[in-house]
């Protein structure tokens, strides 16, 4: 299946080769960690021009400014020039980090998404946003540029461990409950074990492609792929920097249950439908333990959200299942009371 520049394939070594074959890049690098070193590397080595790896370490701690400066150098010693060719090998963090590097790098090189965690094919490859985390906060330095071509293969999917693939259905979840009611209605009553990924992974990627191509740079609509990650950044941020970092997901997850309470507290939603929410959340994600401490400390972050304005929080909440509402101003005892609720589920 191929929407726009996105290639949904069984064959990613082969599809690569041909872009590749049409295109003159002076030199080619693959952005790896790892884990994509040993598990994903060897699906695309063989097909593969002569090419530079550069290697980074796994995890949200690493997507700093520290790791970008080894990628740049290492395209600097290595003579990099504008013609050549950068591919994301791996899961959001590569994704993100190496379109930054490769978005600024001498103002721009082209970059290729190869999405190896079900996370990154379904949402972080998709769309043109890059960036790295900066003293903490989320994606506070970044920008956005659309990626060459995103070519996504779930052979990729067979080595990724299953809490990794948890936390990738995490934004599947909020693509149903942002965008398709029908969907979710028939979601709710699936188990995690029951998804098919070879229809719900074109079905997400449809979904996001939708809504970052009629707002490309979030002025408005795209604001309804944050639902979740106002509460939930704030949450990933604060354990990330606390020493005890969960995945991406598993806090979307948990800011779409305080977000989803949110929209039910001014009348956006009713009972069942948040009900029915944090019922299958919490059916396929464990508890975040917070104490009253956490929680004023996870408050603390949202003052840095992107989507703010004149020091405003303004989040994006349910407007009926399938549709949403943004630029909804929240304050700070809301947020505390959705995370004291989540806290009592
Ligand atoms: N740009 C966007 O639109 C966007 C959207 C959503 C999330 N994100 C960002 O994406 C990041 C999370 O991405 P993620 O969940 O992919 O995490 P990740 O990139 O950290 O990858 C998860 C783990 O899986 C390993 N891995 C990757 N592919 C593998 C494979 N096929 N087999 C075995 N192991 C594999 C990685 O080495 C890593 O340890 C966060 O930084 C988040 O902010 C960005
Ligand atoms: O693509 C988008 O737009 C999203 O918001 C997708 C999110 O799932 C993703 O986590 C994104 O990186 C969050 O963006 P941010 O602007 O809040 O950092
Ligand atoms: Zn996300």
């Amino acid at each position: 299946m191929t929407i726009d520049n996105i290639i949904i394939t069984g064959n990613v070594s082969e599809v690569l080769n041909d872009i590749l074959n049409k295109e003159n890049y002076s030199k080619i690098a693959v952005l790896v960690d790892e884990n994509t070193l040993a598990h994903c590397y060897p699906l695309i080595k063989s097909n593969l021009p002569q090419h530079t790896l550069i290697q980074i370490k796994s995890g949200e701690i690493n997507k700093t400014l520290n790791t970008c400066t080894h990628v740049w150098q290492e395209l600097t010693d290595q003579s990099f020039d504008r013609k050549s060719l950068f591919i994301n090998l791996g899961g959001g963090v590569i994704g993100d980090l190496g379109g930054f590097c490769a978005g600024t790098y001498k103002r721009g090189i082209d970059f290729i998404n190869l999405p190896t965690t079900l996370l990154s094919q379904v949402d972080a490859s998709v769309g043109g946003k890059l960036g790295i985390d900066f003293n903490g906060f989320k994606n506070h330095i970044g920008l956005f540029q659309e990626p060459k071509n995103v070519l996504i293969d779930l052979n990729f999917l067979k080595t990724l461990p299953e809490q990794e693939l948890r936390s990738g259905f995490a934004e599947i979840l909020k693509h149903h409950l942002i965008a398709d009611r029908t969907g979710w209605e028939g979601l709710k009553h699936k188990t995690f074990e029951a998804m098919d990924w070879t229809t719900s992974v074109p079905h997400s990627v449809q979904i996001k492609h939708k809504i970052v191509t009629e707002d490309p740079h979030e002025s408005g609509l795209r604001k309804a792929l944050n639902f979740g990650h106002t509460i939930g950044h704030g949450i990933e941020s604060y354990l990330l920097n606390s020493g005890r970092a969960i995945l991406h997901g598993e806090a979307v997850a948990a800011g779409i249950i305080c977000e989803a309470y949110l929209s039910y507290k001014r009348e956006l939603i009713t009972e069942e439908e948040l009900n029915d929410i944090t019922q299958f959340i919490q059916s396929i994600y464990e508890k975040i333990n917070l104490s009253d401490l956490d929680r004023e400390e996870v408050c603390n972050y949202l003052m840095q959200d992107k989507k703010n304005r004149d020091n405003n929080i303004l989040a994006v909440l349910l407007n009926g299942i399938g549709s949403v509402v943004w630029d909804q101003s929240l304050d700070r005892q809301e947020s505390l009371d959705s995370l004291v609720f989540y806290d009592k589920l």
